[in-house]
């Protein structure tokens, strides 16, 4: 197999690291840029030694053009600045993973007219655990009809800046387009007061927030007796980083187009 040459964006960030860190230790991947904000504390600094691998010989800059030597680019930043960069990603050409969350519908049509030019991996969470509950929310939903009610509860780091989770908002929008239901008009994000009687068709969204909490996230559906409870927990930031790497391999040499976990797992 060919090495991938990666460029990672954000990559003093926590996800940075151990993508950085990952993409050390495989022999099949070397990191050929790290690009921080203009304000970054680390500019010059090895983000080899940064990230706990030993010198790369990879200084951290500000200048994400500079991506445009590298096979493919990853960008675990957050959605203000993976869209304040989209010009920039469309003249450097390089193909893109974006693991970054917190977009709205028209910040995600952003990226899926980029995809238009490029090659693009999209997706809130990496990991092949999380992305195998995608594919059993949306049998249990297709099997369970209107009988049930659902609610999704998330929990995640106090370092968190975006909520709920992308991973969330995707869960619900799985179980949405399968029970042909509207986020937008169904989803319940809070609920305080004299609220009266839950409606049938609410999806509800709940975000949790404290100390180390990596990932975790559920789906309830609740019915007259019983309950069923999908759960996915996260306990290391790894399965994520390794679920980039993964995609970063897989998109090199593709073409324009916008892709998910699904295509790069085989799901
Ligand atoms: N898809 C997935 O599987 C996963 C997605 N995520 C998502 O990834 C994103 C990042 O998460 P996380 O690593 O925890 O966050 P961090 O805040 O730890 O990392 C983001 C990094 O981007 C840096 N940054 C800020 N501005 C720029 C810029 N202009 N150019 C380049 N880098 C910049 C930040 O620097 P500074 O701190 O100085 O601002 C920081 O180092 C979030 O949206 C999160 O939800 C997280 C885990 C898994
Ligand atoms: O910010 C995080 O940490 C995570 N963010 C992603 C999300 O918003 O879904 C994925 C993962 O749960 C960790």
């Amino acid at each position: 197999m060919s090495n991938t040459n990666i460029a990672m964006v954000g990559a003093a960030g926590r996800m940075g690291k151990r993508i950085t860190y990952l993409i050390s230790e495989d022999p099949a991947t070397s990191l050929t840029a790290a690009v921080e904000g203009t304000d970054s504390p680390f500019l010059g600094q090895d983000i080899g030694e940064l990230a706990g691998c030993g010198k790369l010989n990879v200084d951290i800059i500000d200048d994400i053009l500079k991506i445009s030597g590298s096979d493919v680019a990853i960008d675990f930043t957050g959605a203000a600045v993976t869209l304040s960069n989209l010009d920039k990603y469309r003249q450097a050409g390089v193909p893109l993973v974006i693991g970054s969350t917190g977009f709205d519908k028209n910040e995600t049509a952003a990226i899926e007219n980029l995809a238009k030019t490029i090659p693009v991996v999209f997706a809130p969470n990496m990991s092949l655990g999380v992305n195998l509950t995608f594919k059993i929310l949306e049998m249990v939903a297709g099997a369970i009809g209107d009988d049930f009610d659902i609610e999704i509860i998330e929990a995640h780091h106090r370092m968190k800046k975006d909520a709920p989770s992308g991973t969330a908002m995707k869960m619900a929008e799985i179980i949405a387009n399968k029970l042909k239901r509207n986020i937008d008009r169904d989803a319940v994000f809070c609920r305080r007061g004299l609220i009266g009687e839950r409606s049938d068709k609410e999806i509800g969204i709940q975000t949790i927030r404290g100390g180390d909490i990596v990932g975790e996230h559920t789906a309830m559906f609740c019915g007259a007796g019983e309950r069923i409870e999908i759960t996915h927990k996260a306990s290391s930031r790894d399965t994520f980083a390794k679920g980039a790497v993964t995609a970063a391999k897989w998109l090199k040499g593709r073409e324009a187009g916008l892709y998910s976990m699904f295509d790069v797992l085989g799901l």
